[in-house]
């Protein structure tokens, strides 16, 4: 499928910058990555070209106050809009806009670029937004190394990452409530639980950042029905494409959480051969089985975009891909079974992922319409500031 992708704000344009990066020359998702900020500086610390590079609002920044920035996004959603067609967001299947909440910018646009985009297309409107770590607005929370230490040591390029953002639950907060009935589906990347004890957001960004992008592309480049790329290689038995994940997470800003598992499993220039392509003769049916089990287990159990319980989603999505010899039939058919009895809705969804030049076998498993205490908390946290 062919995904637009829209980054807003200092992490949203990050997150969009590491999308494309995740984006393998011969198997493309994406139609345009474009990257919005008020800052500058945080705008050309991206590698998305220059074309789709874009700045607005005031260079001073918003002293993040969300409503400025509520204000700033419906003053200037169109204009953005307009860069749209510098790409070619009508070949879109579905718009992903990526942002972080938190801050003033990305959470205070967002909403009014995400209206536009329903008004102007017909494709799924998808919003990626990270959730703040308590430590960024709650001095007393992972006090080991956070704190005014940690900020010295952040680099100098970390910008306003490395100041307290005492607004951050009430902004993120705010802006939810704002998705909720714009966005088809919200898809929260909780910083809470990817920054390890006592990391800052800039020391954990890059790596964060890389994590969602494997998810995301593992997800929409799914299994293509070309995955040569040029339609020459091997096609997945089950593809699953833009109206399959249309179907399962829905238009009504379901909240939806992103697992994934990998394992790496010998390919040609290991145990068979340099240059020779293991045939499903060479990998031991139990071996593959046991590999396909694997991820499974660890993208539904393993660590999710938001943390939450498998067994509150209303619906699933489960792709699992990797070199075609060890995508073993009956252990993804049983992978998808095991999916459907976690989150017991009939609404699950199942495909593979074909990729021959693959060292891992993965699974990637989208959990949709999910019950989060995170955002409880975040809320609750909200209130205390307000
Ligand atoms: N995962 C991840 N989270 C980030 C990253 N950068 C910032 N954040 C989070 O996103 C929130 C908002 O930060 P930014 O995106 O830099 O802020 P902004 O939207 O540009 O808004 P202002 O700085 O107020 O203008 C922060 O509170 C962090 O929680 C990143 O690269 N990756």
């Amino acid at each position: 499928m062919q995904l637009e992708v829209l980054g807003v704000g200092g992490a949203g344009c990050r997150i969009a910058d590491a999308i494309r990066a995740a984006e393998s020359a011969d198997r493309s998702f994406l139609t345009d990555a474009f990257a919005f900020d008020t800052d500058e500086r945080a705008l050309n610390g991206t590698v998305i070209p220059e074309s789709h590079r874009y700045q607005y609002g005031r260079e001073d920044g918003l002293e993040g106050e969300i409503d400025r920035g509520f204000d700033v996004g419906r003053e200037r959603a169109d204009e953005l809009l307009e860069r749209l067609d510098r790409g070619a967001p009508a070949d879109a299947d579905a718009f992903l806009v990526a942002t972080g909440l938190g801050g003033a910018t990305g959470g205070g646009t967002t909403p009014a670029l995400v209206a536009g985009l329903q008004r102007r297309y017909d494709a799924p409107v998808y919003v990626l937004a990270t959730l703040p770590a308590d430590r960024e607005f709650d001095s007393d929370a992972d006090v080991a190394r956070t704190g005014a230490g940690a900020r010295s040591r952040s680099p100098s390029g970390a910008g306003s990452d490395a100041v307290p953002r005492p607004n951050a639950a009430t902004n993120a907060i705010a802006a939810i409530e704002r998705l909720d009935g714009l966005a088809s589906a919200i898809v929260p990347v909780d910083n809470e639980a990817w920054l390890r004890p006592g990391e800052g957001i800039a020391d954990a960004r890059e790596r964060c950042n890389r994590d969602v992008a494997t998810r995301v592309a593992a997800v929409f480049a799914g299994g293509d029905s070309e995955s040569g790329g040029d339609g020459t290689g091997p096609v997945a038995q089950n593809v699953v494409d833009a109206s399959d994940v249309d179907r399962i997470v829905g238009n009504e800003s379901a909240i939806v959480a992103l697992g994934y598992g990998d394992q790496a499993v010998e390919t040609s220039g290991s145990r068979f051969g340099l240059g020779l392509v293991p045939t499903e003769r060479d990998v031991e049916t139990s071996e593959a089985v046991r590999a396909v089990e694997t991820v499974v287990r660890k993208g539904i159990r393993g660590k999710l975009t938001l943390e939450c319980d498998p067994e509150t989603a209303e619906r699933g999505l489960l792709i699992v891909g990797g070199p075609p010899a060890w995508l073993n039939r009956r252990a993804i058919a049983e992978g998808r079974r095991t999916l459907q009895s976690t989150v017991g809705g009939s609404g699950v969804l199942g495909g593979d992922a074909p990729r021959p030049d693959g060292d891992a076998v993965f699974a990637a498993v989208v959990l949709a319409g999910v019950e989060s205490e995170r955002l409880e908390d975040l809320r609750a946290a909200a209130e205390r500031t307000d």
